[in-house]
């Protein structure tokens, strides 16, 4: 099972990074793979830090230390469901708090800003790089634990997370009282809950009459529609980086989808088009995913927040960059051109 030396933890805590994160690191544009792999868990507790959660939640830093060390030996070497997507899912909800100001402005509380942050930090924690269907179709341990709940893949993560948190010296919410404590953890469960894409789709026509009516701070539920957005846009948040970044994400996740194609193929079952290899045309498909799920997502976001319309132009142009690959492969088809012509 997973371990952490206590070396480990000496040397995050003396991290070699300058005291304050260098300006670039709070910037939309700024991409969090590239950071080394073994500064990772040091740029997120510097984070923790300059949003002054570790102060305002007495948090101890060797415990935090140990926390984020047994997260990131939580998740697998999956292509795509990995730690660096954890890490990078937990780099935007750090941007979003910061240069939305969501806890100064009042649109969240400074213990829903660290709830949200811990769980885009766990929420794919030990992923298998497959979906919720195919642990129901292939009957795996998992499904047979919570298919009768739906969300499997994510009640799992949950599980994970609080597994940890009860880890001897990982309890970061130690200096909660135990009402914010209670508070804190049904935040997560509900947060990680939230990541199941199906989940968001209920959602979605509610966040958009949202944005259209007006946030209401007294609210609770746009209150709860609004983290759940930011979740949903921190689990998408690849798609508003430069082209390079969210191609190569792209290909990471097709790797996972096809595995599962070739799976599912081996066991008898006919995988979804988007899962097979032989059929899927992943431009197009690029295509409708940005079209249905993700422009509409940072479009409510950037309704809600003028500031972040940045993200929704960036989103747009990702997609505009899909249509001319898709352009530029059926022209290449139709010329008769074999497909590995294509590829010279
Ligand atoms: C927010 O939760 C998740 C969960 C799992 C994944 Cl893999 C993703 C995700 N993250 N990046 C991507 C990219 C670049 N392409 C994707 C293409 C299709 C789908 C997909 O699940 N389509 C079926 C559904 C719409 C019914 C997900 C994709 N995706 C996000
Ligand atoms: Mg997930
Ligand atoms: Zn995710």
């Amino acid at each position: 099972h997973m371990k952490v030396h206590p070396e480990d933890v000496q040397r995050v805590l003396v991290c070699e990074l300058p005291h304050e994160l260098m300006p670039e690191v709070a910037l939309y544009h700024f991409s969090p793979r590239k950071v080394e792999e073994s500064e990772c868990v040091c740029y997120c507790l510097k984070m923790f830090e300059d949003l002054g959660l570790v102060q305002q939640w007495q948090i101890k830093k060797d415990t935090l230390a140990r926390f984020l060390l047994f997260v990131k030996k939580g998740y697998r070497d999956a292509p795509y469901h990995n730690w660096y997507h954890a890490f990078s899912v937990f780099h935007f909800s750090y941007l979003a708090i910061k240069n939305l100001h969501l806890v100064e402005k009042g649109y969240i509380s400074s213990l829903e800003a660290l709830a949200l942050m811990v769980s885009c930090l766990c929420h794919d924690l030990d992923h298998r790089g497959t979906t919720n269907s195919f642990q129901m179709q292939s009957g795996t341990e998992l499904a047979s634990l919570y298919s009768s709940e739906g969300s499997v893949m994510e009640r799992h993560h949950l599980a994970q997370a609080l597994c940890i948190l009860n880890t001897d010296g990982c309890n970061i919410f130690d200096g909660l009282t135990s009402k914010q404590y209670s508070r804190c953890l049904d935040l997560i469960r509900d947060l990680i809950l939230a990541t199941d894409l199906a989940h968001h789709i209920r959602l979605v026509q509610d966040q958009e009459k949202m944005a259209t009516e007006g946030f209401d701070f007294n609210n609770s539920r746009h209150r709860q529609l609004l983290l759940f957005l930011l979740m949903t846009c921190s689990d998408l948040s690849d798609q508003t980086k430069d082209w390079k970044v969210s191609r190569t994400t792209a290909d990471l996740v097709y790797q996972e989808f096809f595995s599962q194609g070739d799976l599912e193929k081996a066991m008898g079952n006919a995988p979804l088009e988007m899962m097979d290899r032989e059929k899927a045309r992943i431009p197009d498909l690029q295509i409708q995913f940005l079209s249905h799920i993700v422009c509409p997502v940072f479009k409510i976001l950037a309704q809600l927040f003028p500031d972040a319309d940045c993200l929704l132009q960036s989103t747009l142009k990702n997609r505009h960059c899909w249509e001319q690959a898709s352009a530029f492969f059926s022209r290449r088809w139709e010329s008769g051109h074999s497909s590995l012509d294509i590829l010279r």
